[in-house]
């Protein structure tokens, strides 16, 4: 069975409003994606570490119920899981300052066999940590020699503007070994100075060919060497944003996934089949939004998995 591994950092979310904390879950990019993932009941391995400690235990439990498989994260005795508080503006939009303290010794882990058209995504801080990016790396260069499908979210924070420079050249590397990048406005201003999605897909093409630029408050725009597609977001009143790339790059997995679409056919893939798999994306990332929850709802994912089931 085709499968889904999903790397990235874990941390434990703290969300603040107005000065008080209002919910707490966990988090961290491709948790975020996978939770969602494993709610829809597709077979999704998510590949990471935090400690040995109550905050993990926490996860891990978390994980298990919602279809998470978590054989491959390295449990840490040295060091704790990580902390993010995250703080909401009055358009519940987050800014973040992280917690961590890890052990000398990171990401021991044995890497999971990977077969043609797996899917492997990853992003965010984890995909340019200067600690781990060794054994990233070798993951990634082992997946990519395997033809699986991999997609890279950079998602950039404001809280690393600082080591930008210096993490340049791992996020563009990243991009080269992508066969589909997904990326914010945001992400791409800070990263390339893009403006729109035509300076976006200049910068990002010479890397990976294959982009979905998303502008969160207008559209969501698909640019191949064929196809330039651009799709308007829902206008909503969100109670909070965190996760919503998170969850819309779960609608794009899902979307590869139901249609059967793996790393040789994304090439041949239709603008109407495109278009579908960014409409799965936007209704993810809009149905988060209305929640303190980084996922989407285990009702949500019902429905979807009903239909898929027809
Ligand atoms: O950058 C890490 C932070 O970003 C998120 O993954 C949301 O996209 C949070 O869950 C986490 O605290």
């Amino acid at each position: 069975m085709r499968k889904i591994f999903t790397i990235g950092e874990t941390v434990l979310d703290i969300i603040f409003k107005n000065g008080q904390p209002v919910a707490s879950t966990a988090g961290g990019s491709m948790l975020n994606t996978s939770v969602s993932l494993g709610r829809l009941g597709l077979p999704v391995h998510f590949i990471s570490e935090y400690g040995n400690d109550p905050v993990g235990f926490m996860i891990d439990d978390f994980l298990n119920k919602n279809g998470v498989n978590s054989d491959y994260v390295y449990h840490f005795e040295d060091g704790k899981s990580a902390l993010a508080l995250a703080f909401l503006d009055e358009n519940n939009n987050a800014s973040y300052t992280f917690y961590k303290s890890y052990p000398q010794k990171r990401f021991d882990i044995t890497f999971p066999e990977v077969n043609e058209n797996d899917i492997v995504m990853f992003g965010s801080i984890y995909a340019i940590a200067m600690e781990i990016r060794e054994t990233l790396r070798e993951f990634l260069l082992y997946a990519k020699s395997l033809n699986a499908l991999i997609y890279y979210d950079p998602n950039f924070r404001k809280a690393h503007l600082h080591e930008l420079e210096q993490l340049r050249p791992a996020i563009i590397e990243n991009m080269s070994l992508a066969s589909v990048v997904r990326a914010s406005d945001e992400d791409l201003e800070i990263i390339f100075g893009a403006k729109n999605s035509e300076e976006a897909y200049e910068a990002v093409k010479p890397f990976c060919t294959t982009l979905i630029y998303t502008s969160s408050s207008e559209a969501a725009y698909l640019k191949t060497p064929e196809i330039t597609l651009c799709l308007p977001t829902r206008k909503i009143e969100p109670v909070s944003t965190i996760g919503a790339g998170d969850t819309f790059n779960a609608g794009i997995a899902y979307g590869l996934y139901k249609h059967n679409i793996g790393n040789n056919a994304l090439s041949s893939v239709s603008a109407d089949t495109w278009q579908q798999l960014i409409g799965y994306g936007i209704d993810f990332a809009t149905e988060v939004c209305l929640s303190y929850d980084n996922y989407i709802s285990a009702e949500f994912a019902k429905i979807r998995h009903t239909k898929n089931a027809e």
